[in-house]
């Protein structure tokens, strides 16, 4: 349960720690948020991708994570993935699919409703090189490709590392849109950003800075 709050948290982690090698990255005891837009800071290299890829269940890690007080990460994978939506920061996909290939393969594993993904292409300016393999496509094509895909299907969490990294300002205003049209379905929203986006009208409910493994609250630093 959220403190004060008769419900269970949005997103709870407990004890979570991953480390590469010898190199502690994470070691949050406990984190639990409702649901929201939470801006997730800090310095390159202080683990927000990290972050970000566990709760994705991308990665292995020790700990307890769990969405709506019930669905556990680690229980029941599949279910959580189904609501759980990561657009990463550089992403990569095999240089001979196209975009139309990548958002149907998602759409369909994610269960979209029918309509979702020819409006989100069409949203994010995809449509015009939905056909074009992703080996001739920019960094902003990808990324703007990469955005798409988080937001397909029925998330609970959507989770965009860097998003506003590289795409122009038209796909920016189309992607505050579309933050602020999910959060009136109660979609949170974790976003990793070293720009700032309160330009962008989004009522951010938190700030959280990762520093030395662990999440603390903006405001909260020591
Ligand atoms: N696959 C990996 N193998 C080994 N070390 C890794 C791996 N991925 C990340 N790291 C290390 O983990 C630490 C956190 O990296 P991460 O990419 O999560 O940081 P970040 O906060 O997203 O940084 P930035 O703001 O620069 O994108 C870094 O020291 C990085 O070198």
């Amino acid at each position: 349960m959220l403190p004060g709050l008769n419900m269970p948290a949005t997103l709870s982690l407990r004890n979570v720690q991953k480390s590469f090698g010898d190199h502690k990255v994470l070691h949050i005891p406990d984190w639990h948020i409702g649901d929201g837009i939470y801006w997730i800071q800090g310095e390159n290299g202080a683990g927000k991708s990290t972050l970000f890829r566990v709760i994705a269940g991308m990665l292995p890690f020790h700990g307890e994570i769990v969405l709506d007080g019930y669905s556990d990460l680690r229980k029941a994978p599949v279910e959580y993935r189904l609501r759980v939506c990561l657009g990463e920061a550089e992403p990569l996909y095999p240089a001979f699919l196209t975009p139309a290939d990548l958002v149907g393969f998602t759409a369909s594993a994610r269960k979209s409703p029918p309509g979702q993904a020819t409006a989100l292409m069409e949203k994010l300016g995809i449509t015009a090189y939905k056909n074009q393999p992703v080996g001739a496509c920019s960094s902003g094509m990808l990324k703007k490709l990469s955005i798409a895909l988080a937001f397909l299907g029925s998330p609970r969490l959507i989770i965009l590392d860097e998003p506003l990294i590289t795409i122009d300002r038209e796909a920016r205003d189309n992607l505050f849109d579309l933050i602020r049209d999910y959060r009136e379905q109660s979609v949170t929203f974790l976003i990793s950003s070293h720009q700032l986006f309160e330009t962008g009208n989004i009522a951010l409910t938190e700030r959280y800075r990762l520093q030395n493994t662990n999440l603390v609250r903006v405001g909260n630093e020591k």
